[in-house]
C-alpha cells in the first residue's frame, strides 16, 4: 500500500514531505531570507524585486506562525461523510464566501452553535490567484532559495492559499477582545485534509442586509436585534455605534480592515450586537507588528495606496488612479470610516451612494458625486453625508473623535449609574449612546437657534445649525470642520469628560499588505458562484464582492468569463484551472502573459473600462498594445 500524500498545512512541520522536493536539502529549517539579504546569485530578475508589505509579511511568516500555533489543532477524528470533525457536528450551510463556505457546528465541548469556514487548501476558485501572481510567487521563492525545483501552478496556488489563511488566522487571533468583532475560536487542519477549517462564535442573524422593497421597510432581522420601535434611523444608529466601537478596537490594535461592507458585518441576536468580520483584506501598521523592516513604512504606505476592497464602499482617494493624485492615502483608517459611511447610506436609504455599470464608472463617482442632493435634514443621514462621507480625507472625521462623539454618552452612563455596564446591556439598552447623542443634538440645536456660527464639539466641529436644518454641503463651514476634526478640542470635554483623552496611539499611518488573494470582483464571484457545490440564498442584498487586488490586471490574465471566451471555447488554455508551469526567468513571465495576445485581450471589458477611466477623451471601442502596456504598467506599479 503506497503512503498517503501528505498535504501542506497550516503549521508547515506537520507535512514536511509535501514541501521538501522543492526544498534545498537541509534547507528547511533555515532562517527567512530578507529582502535585503539577497544574494547576487539569483540569476532571476525577480530577486531584485522592490519588497512589499506582503514580502516582509512572508520573510516573517515564522513569527506569525508562532502566534497562530495555539490555535491551530489538528484533525483527530473526522467521519467519511463529513458530519463531524474532532469535537464539532456540523449542520447546515450558513452562506458561502470567494474562498470557502460556511456551516453551522455544534461543539460539543462549548455546548455552544458555531460557525465553521471551510477552505480548501487547492484554491477552487481558480481566478483566485492570476497566472501573473502565481508566477511572480514561484519566481519570489526561487529567488529567495526556498525552493530550488520547478513548482508546478497547481502546488504553487494551494501554497499561496494556505499562506493567505495564516494571515487571516493571525489578524484574527489578534482581534479576539472585543464583542464588536467576530471572534476565532480555533482552526482546524492536518496533513490529510484537503481544507482548512476556522472556527468562529456563531452569529445568528447572518450578515446585515440593507435592501428593501420600500425604503421605510423594516428588516425581520432588524427587529430581532433592534427589539423595541425598530425604525430605519434607529437601526443605522445601532450599526452605526456597534461599528463605531468596532473600528475602534481595530484602530487600538494597529489594524486597518479595508473591506468594511454590509456582507461583512455579521449581526448576533443574542448579544443583540452587530460584529465584524472577514480579516482578509486586513493590515497592520508595522508599529503593531512583532516584527521590524528597514522598508516597511513604505511598503505600507505603497500598501494602503492599492485599491483593494469591494469598489462601491472604496474611499475616494483611493480612486484616483492614474494619476498625479495617487499615492494619497496616508490615513488608512479613514478608508474604514468611509466605507462605514457608505454602508450607513444603505440603511438609511436602500441604494448604494455611488454605483456605476463597472467598476471603474463607480470609482468615478465616488470621486465626483455630490450627495448634497441627499441631505435632508435627517440628523443621521446628514452626519453620515457631511462627516463620513466626506470626499476630503482631511476632513473626513477620524475613529477617535467619532468614537468620542458617539459613545461618550455610554461612558458618562457607566460612570452616572454605578451599575456595570456589560457589553451586553450596552446593547439591550432602548437608548443608546448614539440615539442619546442624536436627541442631545436636536436639543442643542433648539437651544442654539440663534446662534451665527455655532462651534459645537459634540460634533467633532461640526456646523449644528448646518448639519441640522441646511440642506447644502455648501453651507458646511469646512475650516471649522478641519480644525476641530484634526485636534481634539478641550470643549468637547463637555460631553466626554469621562472619557480617556488620548486614544492608543499609532505612531504614523505608512504603509500595507498585498494581499496575495487578488481577484477581480465581479469575474470572480461569477466563476466562482458557478464552480461551488454549495449554493446557499445569500441576500442579494448586501453581497458585493470583494476586489482584493490592487489593480484591474486580472481581468487581462483572466479571460475566462470575457466575452469572447463565451463565445469561443478555444481559449481553455489560457485559463488559470489549467495553470501547470514553470518559470526561469521574467521574460519568460512578459511571454507568457504577451502569448495571451492583445487580441484577445481586447474582448476584455475591463481593459475598455480602465482606458475610458484614465482618459475619457478617447472614446474608442478597441484596444491597442499600447493600451494592454498603460494597463499591465499600471497594474505593475499598483
Ligand atoms: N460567524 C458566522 N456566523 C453566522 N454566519 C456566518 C458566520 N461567518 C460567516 N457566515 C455566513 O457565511 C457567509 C459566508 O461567509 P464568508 O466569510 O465565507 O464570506 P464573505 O465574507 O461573504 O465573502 P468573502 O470571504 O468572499 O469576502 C456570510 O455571508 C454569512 O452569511
Amino acid at each position: 500500500m503506497s503512503p498517503r500524500q501528505l498535504i501542506p498545512t497550516l503549521i508547515p512541520e506537520w507535512a514536511p514531505l509535501s514541501i521538501q522536493s522543492y526544498m534545498r536539502e537541509g534547507d528547511s529549517d533555515s532562517p527567512p531570507v530578507t529582502p535585503t539579504s539577497q544574494t547576487s546569485s539569483c540569476s532571476s530578475s525577480f530577486s531584485s524585486q522592490k519588497p512589499t508589505y506582503s514580502t516582509i509579511v512572508e520573510d516573517n511568516m515564522d513569527i506569525i506562525l508562532d502566534e497562530i500555533r495555539p490555535y491551530v489543532k489538528k484533525i483527530t477524528a473526522s467521519e467519511q461523510n463529513k458530519k463531524t470533525i474532532n469535537q464539532y457536528t456540523l449542520g447546515a450551510s450558513a452562506g458561502s464566501g470567494q474562498f470557502g463556505y460556511v456551516r453551522k457546528a455544534y461543539s460539543s465541548t462549548l455546548g455552544e452553535v458555531v460557525a465553521v469556514k471551510i477552505i480548501p487548501k487547492k484554491p477552487w476558485n481558480a481566478q483566485q490567484f492570476s497566472v501573473n501572481q502565481v508566477m511572480r510567487q514561484i519566481q519570489l521563492w526561487k529567488s529567495k532559495g526556498k525552493i530550488t525545483k520547478n513548482m508546478s501552478g497547481n502546488e504553487a496556488m494551494r501554497l499561496m492559499n494556505i499562506e493567505k489563511c495564516r494571515w487571516e488566522i493571525y489578524v484574527a487571533s489578534r482581534l479576539r477582545d472585543s464583542a464588536h468583532i467576530v471572534q476565532l475560536i480555533e482552526c482546524l487542519d492536518s496533513p490529510f485534509s484537503e481544507s482548512i477549517w476556522i472556527v468562529t462564535k456563531w452569529c445568528n442573524l447572518g450578515e446585515l442586509q440593507w435592501r428593501r422593497e420600500n425604503n421605510e421597510d423594516i428588516l425581520p432581522q432588524w427587529k430581532k436585534l433592534l427589539t423595541s420601535d425598530c425604525t430605519v434611523s434607529k437601526f443605522a444608529e445601532k450599526i452605526m455605534e456597534d461599528m463605531t466601537k468596532g473600528l475602534q478596537y481595530l484602530y487600538s490594535q494597529g489594524c486597518v480592515h479595508r473591506d468594511i461592507k454590509p456582507s461583512n458585518i455579521l449581526l448576533d441576536e443574542n448579544e443583540k450586537v452587530a460584529k465584524l468580520s472577514d480579516f482578509g483584506s486586513c493590515i497592520f501598521t508595522p508599529q503593531s507588528l512583532p516584527f521590524t523592516d528597514v522598508n516597511f513604512a513604505d511598503c505600507f504606505q505603497r500598501e494602503l495606496n492599492k485599491i483593494v476592497g469591494t469598489p462601491a464602499f472604496i474611499a475616494p482617494e483611493l480612486c484616483h488612479l492614474g494619476n498625479s493624485k495617487r499615492d494619497f492615502v496616508t490615513d488608512g483608517f479613514k478608508l474604514d470610516i468611509w466605507s462605514l459611511g457608505v454602508t450607513l447610506y444603505c440603511l438609511l436609504h436602500n441604494e448604494l451612494p455611488f454605483s456605476g455599470d463597472n467598476e471603474f464608472e463607480t470609482y468615478h463617482k465616488i470621486m465626483e458625486l455630490s450627495l448634497s442632493s441627499k441631505i435632508n435634514g435627517n440628523t443621521l443621514n446628514d452626519f453620515v453625508i457631511k462627516r463620513l462621507l466626506e470626499k476630503d480625507v482631511n476632513l473626513r472625521i477620524d475613529i477617535q473623535n467619532l468614537a468620542k462623539i458617539l459613545l461618550c454618552d455610554q461612558a458618562e452612563h457607566s460612570k452616572n449609574s454605578k451599575q456595570p455596564l456589560s457589553s451586553n446591556m450596552i446593547h439591550i439598552r432602548n437608548e443608546g449612546p448614539v440615539r442619546r447623542f442624536f436627541d442631545r443634538l436636536l436639543t442643542k440645536k433648539g437651544k442654539k437657534k440663534h446662534t451665527e456660527k455655532v462651534k459645537d464639539n459634540t460634533f467633532g466641529s461640526i456646523n449644528i445649525n448646518s448639519a441640522v436644518s441646511s440642506h447644502t454641503d455648501e453651507d458646511l463651514d469646512k475650516e471649522a470642520f478641519a480644525t476641530t476634526v484634526l485636534r481634539s478640542s478641550p470643549d468637547s470635554s463637555d460631553y466626554c469628560s469621562s472619557l480617556e483623552e488620548e486614544a492608543v496611539q499609532v505612531t504614523d499611518f505608512l504603509d500595507t499588505f498585498c494581499r496575495s488573494s487578488e481577484s477581480l470582483h465581479n469575474m470572480n464571484l461569477n466563476n466562482y458562484k458557478q464552480n461551488t457545490e454549495v449554493r446557499t440564498e445569500k441576500s442579494d442584498s448586501s453581497s458585493h464582492s470583494s476586489l482584493k487586488i490592487p489593480t484591474p490586471i486580472k481581468a487581462v490574465i483572466r479571460l475566462k468569463d470575457s466575452p469572447k471566451k463565451n463565445q469561443n471555447k478555444g481559449h481553455t488554455n489560457s485559463s488559470p484551472n489549467k495553470l501547470s508551469f514553470s518559470l526561469t526567468n521574467g521574460s519568460k513571465e512578459r511571454h507568457t502573459v504577451n502569448s495571451v495576445g492583445p487580441r484577445k485581450l481586447a474582448h476584455s471589458g475591463n481593459i475598455l473600462n480602465f482606458k475610458a477611466y484614465i482618459n475619457p477623451a478617447k472614446s474608442d471601442t478597441r484596444e491597442t498594445v499600447e493600451d494592454v502596456k498603460t494597463y499591465l504598467n499600471f497594474a505593475e506599479d499598483g
